[in-house]
């Protein structure tokens, strides 16, 4: 893998969306080329906004939908239909959109309580391993093609949060949290040994107000307990997205 990452400043959010489009259409003809399935899976907020340029031509007519098969890195433990939901906000924005098929798409199976939610989401990833829909990585973590992720203003990705222990978990696929700092609390997450099993991810950070948080986690500061953002890495290529703003503090 490549240690280091690549790092496109754009000057704007419009362009930043363009080039995301472009980065994601690009890696989905090439691994569906590879492998015959492209699996993507999606953070919640801004991120779903950002991706709007692939429902536009000439991305969404040249792109294989049949093949995507799309995953979260985090969701809020809610009904699906709950405006909280970051199923129903990628769906509203995305999916119903797009011709994906309804069994590419794998949101959480709701229940009240956040460990069994856990439970079901990593077993029904376990399966789709058994099954060779996604391959096992040489860490023995499923290898998804893509992962996209934003950064909070503290540093978070997915809902692993740098003062709560689920940052740290080594052994499973998938784990919650029920007093997660940024509302709502109950939630689940992959873990950092499945997302830094990914060929490709994408940090997608376009908000001034996060520029201290990004330059501290590209210039290598210090920072104790270390930022999550920062420990995130790809086996084939992690690529930051951001505008001239949220990138004017980069040494
Ligand atoms: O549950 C969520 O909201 C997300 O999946 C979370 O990890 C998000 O990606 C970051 O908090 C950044 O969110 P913004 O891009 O909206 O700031």
């Amino acid at each position: 893998s490549n240690e280091k990452p690549i790092v496109r400043i754009l000057d704007s959010e419009e362009d930043a969306a363009v080039a995301l489009a472009e980065y994601t259409a690009n890696l989905s003809e090439k691994y569906i080329k590879q492998k015959g399935s492209f699996s993507v899976v999606l953070s919640g907020a801004n991120l779903i906004n950002t991706m709007r340029k692939l429902l536009k031509p000439r991305y969404n007519t040249t792109i294989d939908w049949s093949k995507w098969l799309i995953f979260w890195v985090d969701e809020r433990v809610v009904p699906l239909d709950d405006p909280l939901s970051n199923y129903k906000l990628a769906f509203d924005g995305f999916l119903s959109k797009v011709p994906i098929p309804k069994s590419n798409i794998f949101p959480i199976n709701y229940n009240k309580s956040p460990a069994d939610v856990a439970v079901d989401y990593e077993s029904r990833l376990k399966k789709l391993v058994d099954e060779k829909i996604i391959p096992l990585s040489a860490s023995k973590f499923p290898k998804f093609d893509l992962i996209l992720l934003g950064v909070g203003f503290d540093g978070h990705v997915a809902s692993l949060f740098p003062n709560r222990p689920q940052r740290y978990e080594k052994k499973r696929w998938v784990t919650f949290i029920t007093d997660s700092p940024k509302p709502p609390p109950p939630r689940i997450t992959l873990t950092f040994p499945v997302i830094n099993s990914a060929s490709d991810i994408a940090l997608v950070v376009l908000d001034k107000g996060k520029a201290d948080i990004v330059a501290a986690a590209l210039g290598g500061a210090v920072v104790t307990p270390s930022l999550p953002c920062a420990e995130v890495k790809a086996e084939e290529e992690l690529t930051w997205f951001l505008d001239k703003d949220t990138a004017s503090k980069l040494k």
